[in-house]
Order: C-alpha cells, then structure tokens, then sequence
C-alpha cells in the first residue's frame, strides 16, 4: 500500500536551543532570548521552510544551577502572540501548566491566541514536575504525580467545555435590531470539576480550530492515558526504533481503546540534529559544543532527573547500577527511564551520559550528513515510530538553518515532506 502520510514537523525552541551549552558557542548571543527580533528571526525562518508549527517549551522557574545555564523564559503567550502578527501560516505551539492555572485563564488565552492567528494555536498541556515551581506558586512540594494528572484531565475538560460555550454561528451582529449575538447559542458551561469549576460561557467566542491543537508529553502510565484521551500530537523522548515503535502502538492502541481514531493522534518523538556537509563535520561540531558543557552542573541536573545523588561517583565508570533501580515516582518518570536506558544499552561512562543529556536530553541524537539524518527520519516514520518530529536545534539559529539547508531539501526529494495545505492548523496536520 503507498503510504500517503505526510511527514510532520515541528521547530522546538527552549531558549537558544536544546544544548545546555549552546549559549557559550563562539556564533551565539547569550542574551538573545528576551529580544523579540531573534523570535521573529526563527519563526520566520521556520515558516518559509515550511516546518508544520513552532513549539514552545515552558517551565515556570528558574531551574537549579541557572547561574550556569541559560534558563531563563519569557512567557508563551506573549512570545506566540508577537509572532502572530508577523506570520501567516505557521502553527504556534506553547506550553502552559495545569497545575497552577485556572481553566478559564488558560481556555481564554488559547482561544484569543487561535482568534489573532487565524486558527494557528495549539497547548502543550504539561503538568509540571520541579518542586521549584511548586515553590513559585506557594507550595512546598510538587503535587503527587498521578493527581497532578487528574488535575490535569478537569483542567482540560473545562477548558474544553469553555470554548465549546460558542457555537460557531453563535455571532450574527445585527445593526438594525442591535441583537450582537444569539442567546440560544452561547452556552453556560457549569463545570464543577474536583479541583475547580467554570460558569461559562467563555467570553471569546468559538475559537477558529473549534479548539486549539492539544499538545501532550507524559510517558507514564497516567501519562500515556491522559494523551489517548486528549492528545492530537504527542511529544516523545525515544533514542531507538524498538522503544519508539512500541511507543507508538501503544499509544495508537489506547486512542482505539477509548474510541478514538489511532490515525488522528501524532506521535512526534524529538530529534536533535546535528546536520553538516560532512560526518567529521558535524562530530566536530557536536563536540565543540560539548567542550563547553560545565560537567559538575549538568552532574546536578542528571542527579535531580534520576533522583539520586551522584556527587561523587567516578565519571569515566559507568553508570552506578542501583541508580534508576527505583524510578522516584513524583518526577518525569519517562525521562528516568530514557537515560538509564541510553546509559546501560550503549555501555556509556557517567561523562559520557552526562554529555548526552546536555546535548540532546536524552533525545534521538542525529549528528551527520543531510542523507544520513534524512535515512534515519524516514525509516521511523516508515517503520511505525513516528507521524513527524520535533526537531529540536541544539543551537539556535545556526543548527536549525543547517537542518533546513542539509536536511529538508532531501526529504522534500523524497516527498516525504511536502507543502501542508489547509486553512489552520488542525487541517494542516490531517487532523481535521
Ligand atoms: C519533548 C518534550 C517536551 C517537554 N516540554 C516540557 C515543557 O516545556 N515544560 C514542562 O513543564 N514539561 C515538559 N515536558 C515534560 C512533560 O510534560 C511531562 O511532564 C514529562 O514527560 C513527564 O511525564 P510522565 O511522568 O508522564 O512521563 C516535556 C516532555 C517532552 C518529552
């Protein structure tokens, strides 16, 4: 059967890239983040490309060790709503927590993001894992992990019910009688969910998608569940086919099981690529950005991820074997997984880790030509692993213009990256 799909692809941005280090390489400007022209820049750049959406990753604080490390970030939505107005086709993708909004909060700003995009916005429902967050909004610890979900799913449910308050033809301003809007079909929503509630109706009408693209990345048992349920594309951390193929039907499997075509939620798993005109070249590249990576901070980031101290264990030993024995169940239980995995099956030194989590945290690493990484994109998406990817550039703008340069044109060749045609972005991603 000739495989129709197109191949998806998102532009991932977290500050100036996905490389812990990136901010220290000899092109970068360190303080780039917080100007509106180096956005503009990389939205503009991925929307000629032709990437499907830009996404915008969020954590709502600074994490440990920033003074090492770019972590700071400006809000989404004010980023997303800037680039609104100087594009016209991209998706914009941002990333807002459950856990310490209110569903109306978070459905109006959606719904208004969708409304000045002409139908471009999508949410990255995430539920926050760092007990500095927690801190930020006056707790002292993070939820428990699969209440967090369950907040998760009312936050959601209300937020879906709040833009559905609307109908579409709700609006049909009348000068002469002075009737704005139908009243039989702008609806109370009454949503008294356990961990809170929203009258309605929402005081934006229908958003253009009928509801922004939902964007989802838990990998745990609750995880996997809340995004069968509610994910259009689901975000993933897989570093070989087999786990990322048995991801995938599992994930298709329970969109099935709770009633939902499999073909409409898109796995995208992350890929980190490193793209230059020559292997040596791109190993090179990889490497002067590793040469930069401060090992004593990303040893306190891999020792808060695995929820085990590794102050001081030997770097160029492996992995101790007890770590990753006991997955700390309140923190991202799929991210501990990855690298434990990646440590163990490639027989890495702790350096060695420590080096792939600055590069690619744990992501699908792709250092080489545009062919090669181009060969490895197309066998998982051919091989039922992935419906598209997030590219996620280690250095911004420098790597995501290589991959544009090396990459795109062959998958273009190949037709499997074609034009996306649709009005907004749910039809641009056949979810329509
Ligand atoms: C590609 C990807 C991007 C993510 N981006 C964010 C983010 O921007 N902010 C955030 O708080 N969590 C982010 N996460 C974390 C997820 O939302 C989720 O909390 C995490 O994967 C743990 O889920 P689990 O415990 O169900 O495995 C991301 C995860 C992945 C895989």
């Amino acid at each position: 059967m000739t495989d129709t799909r197109r191949l998806h692809l998102n532009a991932v941005i977290f500050g100036l890239g996905s490389h812990e280090a990136g901010w220290r390489m000899p092109e970068s400007d360190p303080l780039a983040s917080t100007s509106l022209d180096y956005w503009i820049d990389i939205a503009l750049r991925s929307e000629a490309a032709g990437f499907d959406a830009l996404f915008l990753g969020d954590v709502l604080a600074l994490q440990q060790g920033a003074d090492r490390h770019l972590s700071d970030a400006m809000d989404p939505f004010v980023i997303l709503s800037a680039l609104a107005a100087v594009t016209s086709r991209i998706g914009l993708i941002g990333t807002a927590s459950t856990s310490f909004d209110h569903p109306f909060h978070l459905a109006r700003r959606f719904a208004s993001l969708d409304h000045i995009s002409k139908g471009r916005a999508g949410w990255n429902i995430v539920t926050s894992s760092n007990a500095l967050e927690a801190q930020n909004f006056g707790l002292d610890a993070m939820p428990e992990h699969d209440a967090r979900y369950r907040r998760a799913a009312d936050v959601v449910d209300a937020a879906i019910a709040l833009w559905q308050s609307w109908e579409p033809d709700a609006r049909h301003p009348d000068k002469a009688s002075g009737c704005y809007f139908d009243p039989a079909k702008v609806h109370a929503v009454n949503h008294r969910g356990a961990y809170g509630g929203a009258a309605g109706p929402l005081n934006v009408p229908r958003p253009p998608q009928g509801r922004p693209i939902l964007a989802q990345a838990g990998a745990s048992e609750a995880g996997r569940a809340f995004a069968a349920r509610y994910a259009d594309i689901v975000f993933t951390v897989q570093s070989t086919l087999s786990e990322a193929q048995s991801f995938y039907r599992d994930i298709k499997s329970r969109a099935a099981d709770v009633g939902r075509d499999p073909a409409k939620v898109l796995i995208f798993p992350g890929i980190v690529p490193i793209a230059a005109p020559s292997q040596a070249e791109a190993e090179a590249r990889l490497a002067q950005m590793n040469s930069f990576a401060v090992i004593e901070h990303v040893l306190a980031k891999l020792s808060e991820f695995l929820g085990a101290n590794l102050s001081g264990a030997e770097l160029d030993a492996p992995l101790p074997a007890e770590v990753g024995a006991g997955v700390p169940s309140q923190s991202s239980q799929s991210r501990v997984a990855v690298l434990v995995g990646i440590a163990r099956r490639d027989n890495l030194t702790l350096r060695q880790l420590l080096l792939r989590l600055a590069s690619g945290r744990g992501h699908l690493l792709a250092v080489g030509t545009g062919s090669t990484i181009a060969d490895t994109m197309q066998h998982w998406f051919e091989h039922g692993a992935a419906d598209g990817f997030n590219v996620m550039a280690p250095v911004m703008p420098a790597d995501l213009q290589s991959f544009i340069d090396h990459v795109l044109p062959i998958l273009q060749q190949r037709s499997l990256a074609a034009p996306s045609v649709g009005t907004n972005l749910r039809q641009r991603l056949g979810l329509d």
